[in-house]
């Protein structure tokens, strides 16, 4: 319970209708859930009107509105807070219901097209080995030190957020890491946040139905290092060209990372193989059980925040060492019939199955084939769709097209989409297969030889087929085993 006064202390107003003394019990954004005392906050989203459901808020018992426009007719014992950004000032506005966790965290966020996930998973596993109390927020998973908690969103909105937070801090964590989506940026999610520290990863083509173009999804993205304070650290890959976009405007002190160039922390590939990544960090030498070239900069950004944050450089690098691949990332199942090889991992982007497929061709034997599984989602950016097609045609030996969760969209028609992008060239190793189950199957028991190499792309850790909004059981990792007979 607060009182609504305290939570506007800070916040730019309109007007005030009403008695600003009266208490909150809740911060709500959907009318469906409003109980006796809430504060309902009507948005304008990218379906309906939030404002349209203010009635009924009051109807459930909301004592509050947050609003932009106020209603033509106003009820009795509300008050009606109107303001200029509704969405804005939610952010600040649930901080402070919650007594401002983020600010009693030591908190690290991460942006990026790819990478975010396996970053803030593998800096919680770092953290809790170096025997801190620490929280998450991933698209995987929410986790308040052991409490494992469901996530709906890779960042979720500005209460959940808040309030995830202030149960961390309840938990006695000291740290937490959570993924900061463009989508977070725009919408508000992490306004009202204190961060202590930013990660940029890398940017390339994703989002653009909701962001429109290039450039708005750069924008936003920077929008998060734009509002750091002085006090927390900005950590940059310089490989990436829009590396230094980012940090055009923050305060914050601005760290890099790169395999290519002089940077606060520098790296080098010294061999990269099945076995993992041999890598030369800050002078030191160390393996590791990721794969690949992205991880090798997933690694940087980690090593680069752990020091930051002010631990043991040595230390950290021998806790690393031992750091496994996160859940449907890179995540290999071997049939135990025949070897052949099963790799399932979440590239639903051009950049990131462009990534993952190079990682394959160089670390495979000459004599294994690569077979690949792929599809897109539906009510999700169209142009990423023929461009995935063919990458997976160019460095591939087969190809099946399937679905990956076509939401409301016709499985066909994203299917189609995909088809434009395949080379008239590569017709002949390219198979379209509707259902994601009987492609899985038949990349295994038909298309694959003893030995050869599987790759499954899109889901990762995703343990749901959406079709028309219905969530039916679908884990790539278990199809793969049930085809391979395991
Ligand atoms: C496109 C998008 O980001 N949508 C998010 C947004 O919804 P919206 O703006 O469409 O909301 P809306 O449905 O138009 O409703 C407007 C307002 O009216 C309210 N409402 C609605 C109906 C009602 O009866 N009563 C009522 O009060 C809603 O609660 C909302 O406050 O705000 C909602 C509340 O926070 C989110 O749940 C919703 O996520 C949807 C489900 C979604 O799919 N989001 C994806 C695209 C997303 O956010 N992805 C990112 C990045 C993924 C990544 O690359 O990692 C993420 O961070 O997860
Ligand atoms: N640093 C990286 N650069 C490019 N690709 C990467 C990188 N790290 C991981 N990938 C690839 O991208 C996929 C998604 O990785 P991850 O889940 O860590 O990213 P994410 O940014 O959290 O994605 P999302 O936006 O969907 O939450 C991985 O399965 C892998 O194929
Ligand atoms: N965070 C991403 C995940 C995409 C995963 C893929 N399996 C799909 O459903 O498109 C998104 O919501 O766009
Ligand atoms: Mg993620």
């Amino acid at each position: 319970m607060q009182i609504l006064s305290n939570l506007l202390k800070n916040i730019k107003t309109i007007t005030i209708i009403g008695d600003s003394s009266v208490e909150v019990s809740s911060i709500i954004i959907d009318s469906r859930v409003v109980t006796e005392g809430s504060m309902f906050v009507a948005l304008k989203g990218t379906q309906v009107d939030g404002h349209t459901f203010i009635e009924k808020a009051i109807g459930l018992g909301a004592k509050s509105i947050l609003c932009e426009d106020l209603p033509a007719v106003q009820a009795e014992n509300i008050t009606y807070i109107q303001v200029k950004d509704a969405s804005e000032t939610l952010g600040y506005v649930a901080a402070a219901f919650y007594g401002n966790p983020s600010a009693k965290l030591k908190l690290v966020g991460i942006t990026g097209t790819n990478g975010k996930t396996t970053t803030v998973m593998l800096l919680f596993r770092l953290f809790r080995q170096l025997g801190y109390r620490c929280g998450l927020i991933s698209t995987v998973q929410n986790q308040i030190d052991e409490e494992v908690i469901a996530s709906t969103h890779t960042t979720p909105d500005a209460v959940s957020l808040n309030k995830l937070l202030a149960e961390m801090v309840q938990a006695g964590c000291t740290h937490a890491f959570m993924e900061v989506s463009s989508h977070s940026v725009v919408q508000h999610r992490i306004t009202g946040v204190t961060f202590a520290g930013a990660i940029f990863s890398n940017i390339t083509h994703d989002h653009l139905d909701f962001h429109g173009t290039f450039d708005n999804y750069i924008k936003a993205k920077k929008g998060f290092f734009d509002a750091l304070p002085k006090t927390a650290f900005a950590l940059i890959n310089v490989d990436d060209r829009r590396g230094s976009v980012m940090v055009q405007n923050t305060k914050a002190s601005i760290k890099t990372y790169s395999l290519e160039t002089l940077a606060t922390v520098k790296g080098r590939i010294v061999s990269d193989s099945i076995y993992g990544l041999q890598m030369e960090i800050d002078g030191r030498e160390i393996h590791f059980q990721l794969i690949g070239t992205f991880n090798a900069y997933n690694l940087m950004a980690i090593y680069g925040a752990a020091t930051l944050l002010g631990e043991d450089p040595d230390e950290v690098l021998v806790e690393m060492s031992g750091l496994k691949t996160a859940p449907g990332r890179f995540e290999q199942i071997v049939s135990i019939k025949d070897k052949k090889v099963g790799i399932v991992d979440y590239a639903h982007t051009p950049d990131a199955l462009e990534n993952v497929l190079k990682t394959i061709k160089q670390i495979k034997g000459d004599d294994q084939q690569v077979i690949t599984v792929v599809g897109c989602g539906g009510n999700r950016d169209a142009t990423k769709r023929p461009i995935m097609a063919k990458i997976a045609c160019s460095l591939s030996n087969k190809v099946i097209l399937t679905s990956d969760n076509p939401r409301k969209e016709d499985p066909l028609e994203i299917l189609a989409q995909m088809q434009k992008g395949v080379p008239p060239i590569d017709f002949k190793k390219t198979k379209t297969i509707e259902d994601r189950k009987e492609a899985i199957f038949y990349a295994v028991n038909t298309l694959a030889q003893a030995g050869d190499i599987i790759l499954v792309a899109g889901k990762g850790h995703e343990t749901y087929q959406d079709i028309q909004g219905v969530k039916h059981d679908f884990d790539d990792r278990l199809v793969l085993k049930e085809a391979f007979g395991n």
